[in-house]
């Protein structure tokens, strides 16, 4: 990911990282928004706690940045459990797997980031320890090869994935619940920070905070990080204090726009309608036009992109809508899609 990418983007580094750890809501009634997941989440980890048992495995689905590890942290603080954390990438073979199952304690959660990247052995390995509580251990190779069954705790599988299309059916079955996070409403990223000013020790007037949550893209991860970059602005450009002009000129500086779209956001739809003419164009077309993985281009632009309103997502391909047109200062031509009310038929 390119480095002008850092500063909207969802991913952390470094220093990053420990700020990010010290923000997270470590109890369910900390966690801001995402009303209904949190209502989901809280039967469940109380039905649970009341039958002594560990819950129904968890899937949490969602953009980068919405607060999923945080979830599945609380999960584990909510039950008094222990907590265990990989990764997909990290369980490139069935003895990766193997290796955290066998030595999991009774209750304890695991937690699989971007499940959806787990090597395929591995994934076949999960779906018996989630469903049986067993792996079988393949001991040799070849005809004589033997499957030695070997029984683990109960545990609660917390996976998070941004593609939960990806998510082979068996898999995805296996989960008793799924929550799907949504973006942020604006009035919520205010309130996310107001609590990270608070404990960050940074002053931030109502007008200031309301101007960094309607640029943060409906995204806890980015807000926050606003938040730092702006407070910079204020304490090396001005007396410190967050007005929401100078909220509104550093993110300007930073390459925000007023509704919060960065450069990889406005990269593609400039090039969706100064290349393709507002589309329709494929994914892959479309993320090479812009110098980006058609992976990046999907899970880190497009999410925002639909929600705002910007492109739709049509079986002929991407497109932009009139809104998009207008966003970026154009006239939309009479057949953009969105300004005829027979776009919106099913
Ligand atoms: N509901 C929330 N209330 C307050 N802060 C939040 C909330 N959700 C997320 N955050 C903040 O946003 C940051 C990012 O959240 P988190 O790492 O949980 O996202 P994620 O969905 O797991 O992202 P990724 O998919 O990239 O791993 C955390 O540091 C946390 O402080």
């Amino acid at each position: 990911m390119s480095a002008d990418r850092e500063l909207v983007s969802p991913d952390a580094e470094g220093d990053e990282r420990l700020i990010e750890a010290a923000l997270r809501p470590k109890r369910l009634d900390e966690f801001i928004g995402q009303g209904r997941v949190r209502e989901q989440l809280s039967l469940v980890l109380q039905s649970a706690l009341r039958r002594s048992r560990p819950p129904d495995h968890v899937l949490m689905s969602g953009s980068p940045g919405l607060g999923k590890t945080t979830l599945a942290m609380i999960v584990a603080a909510e039950l008094g459990a222990p907590l265990r954390v990989t990764s997909g990438p990290a369980l490139e073979r069935a003895g990766d797997l193997a290796a955290i199952l066998s030595t999991l304690a009774e209750g304890e959660v695991l937690f699989i980031d971007e499940i959806h990247r787990m090597a395929r052995p591995a994934e076949e390995m999960l779906y018996l320890a989630m469903e049986d509580f067993r792996v079988d251990i393949v001991v040799g190779k070849g005809p004589g090869a033997t499957a030695i069954p070997l029984d683990i705790a109960p545990f609660t599988l917390v996976g998070a994935t941004t593609r939960a299309g990806l998510l082979p059916a068996p898999l995805r079955d296996r989960f008793g619940f799924t929550a799907h996070m949504e973006f942020y409403e604006v009035a919520e990223l205010e309130r996310v920070l107001h609590r990270s000013s608070r404990l960050l020790g940074i002053g931030l007037p109502e007008d200031g905070a309301h101007e960094i949550a309607r640029r943060s893209r409906g995204t806890p991860r980015i807000a926050n990080r606003l938040l730092r970059r702006v407070r910079d602005f204020a304490e090396v450009r001005a007396d410190g204090v967050i007005t929401r002009e100078l909220a509104s000129a550093a993110l300007d500086l930073y390459e925000v726009d007023a509704e919060g779209l960065d450069r990889l956001d406005r990269a593609v739809l400039r090039a969706l309608l100064g290349k393709f003419g507002g589309g329709p164009v494929g994914l892959s077309t479309l993320a090479v036009s812009v110098g980006e993985e058609p992976e990046t281009v999907e899970v880190v632009a497009e999410p925002f992109l639909v929600r705002q309103g910007l492109l739709a997502r049509t079986p002929r391909g991407r497109v932009a809508t009139a809104a998009a047109w207008v966003h970026l200062g154009l006239p939309p031509p009479p057949d953009a899609f969105g300004a005829n009310p027979a776009d919106d038929a099913p």
